[in-house]
């Protein structure tokens, strides 16, 4: 028998507080979407409406080669257009993604218990976080997804605080993938006129988090978003999504590309991972790099995984344009400010595009 959520509270408890998830809420029979999770219909996603976008993985092997400066436009063009692009021959061992995307699934299929243990007020741990939808007690409508966050600061805290079921995997795929993220900031970067030191490094992604999020099957994903528009807060955002399919980009209304305004769907390559532009990089970049503003449509009949890893600024780190971009735009388009103070208001406030991004308007004197 399914249990009946009679008002908003106990299903609230249920699905938050008692740490059950969405995936409990599924096991527990549901056949209707309830009302807590059905999203103004602005925000629905109709499937039949996107397109897929088109735009060919870039392939990082042929950085090393005498195709490098065409390779770093490819990175650029894409980052200053849709601020997403796919990439392929990464380094990071293909076969470890796949083990990635097995461990997720066994991490939520864990009974509720095992997981609730890292809910943010009992965690044993303040670098894992497991949790549901994004700030339940600020949101219209909750978010179709379950995830586990775990903060990294170095190997040996990670192999002691992180869940034992899925730390080897995600540790593996964080230190693989740093090369590639070097690499992917030295062309963006490189492109702006700013020459990366360990410093600089340091400065513009010192601080990484690999997430795992699970979208369990959805009664009726009309009514539904797995994830909300937002666009991401950090600097770049590694992601690995599984065959399913469902992660949208709103191409911006300001930029040289066919589709504006548009959702394009990026479609699941084999193999490949998504890279993403975030606030942090739009704001260095003076603007010049989009964080793009994406979503996620839930589905009926197989449940979705994916494995972001979000790089940033450490929590103190000042941010403002980076003073080679303002000198050649003659404008700074964003305020100074302490990254801590971005992340409160990012984490203080549900998910609503890039509204995100108004925190670093410039004052207006
Ligand atoms: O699941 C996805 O494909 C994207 C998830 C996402 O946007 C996020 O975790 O910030
Ligand atoms: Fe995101």
């Amino acid at each position: 028998m399914a249990p009946s959520f009679d008002n908003g509270n106990s299903l609230f408890n249920f699905v938050v507080q008692d740490g059950n998830g969405v995936k409990g809420l599924v096991d527990s029979g549901i056949s209707k979407v309830p009302q807590a999770y059905i999203q103004p219909p602005a925000e629905q996603i109709d499937k039949k409406n996107a397109t897929k976008c088109e735009m060919p993985p870039v392939d990082l092997s042929r950085l090393d080669g005498p195709d490098h400066d065409e390779v770093v436009k490819e990175i650029v063009r894409a980052s200053e257009t849709l601020g997403f692009f796919q990439v392929v021959n990464h380094g990071v061992p293909v076969d470890l993604l796949e083990s990635l995307k097995g461990t997720a699934h066994n991490f939520f299929g864990l009974p509720a218990e095992r997981k609730a243990v890292y809910c943010k007020e009992v965690s044993p741990t303040p670098l894992v976080k497991y949790g549901t939808s994004f700030v339940p007690e600020n949101e219209k409508a909750l978010e179709w997804k379950d995830y586990i966050s775990m903060a990294y600061t170095n190997d040996a805290e990670a192999l002691e605080h992180w869940p034992v079921e899925c730390r080897d995997v995600a540790l593996q795929y964080l230190n693989t993938s740093l090369d590639m993220v070097r690499k992917l900031l030295e062309a963006l970067m490189g492109n702006l006129g700013v020459e990366l030191d360990d410093s600089k490094i340091d400065a513009f992604i010192g601080k990484k988090m690999v997430n795992m999020n699970y979208y369990p099957t959805c009664p009726s994903p009309e009514l539904t978003v797995g994830v909300g528009r937002h666009s991401d807060m950090g600097t770049l955002t590694i992601l690995l999504q599984d065959g399913i399919g469902g992660l949208y980009v709103k191409v911006p209304e300001d930029v040289d590309m066919e589709k504006r305004g548009q959702w394009v769907e990026i479609p699941p390559v084999p193999g490949a991972l998504v890279i993403n532009i975030g606030d942090m990089l739009q704001i260095l970049s003076n603007g010049r790099y989009k964080s793009a503003e994406h979503r996620v449509r839930t589905t009926s009949t197989k449940s979705r995984v994916s494995i972001p890893i979000f790089t940033s600024p450490q929590a103190t780190q000042k941010i403002a344009p980076l003073p080679q971009v303002v000198e050649k735009d003659g404008v700074a388009r964003y305020r100074e400010f302490v990254f801590s103070d971005y992340m409160n208001s990012f984490f203080g406030n549900a998910h609503d595009g890039k509204k995100s991004l108004e925190f670093a308007k410039p004052n207006l004197a």
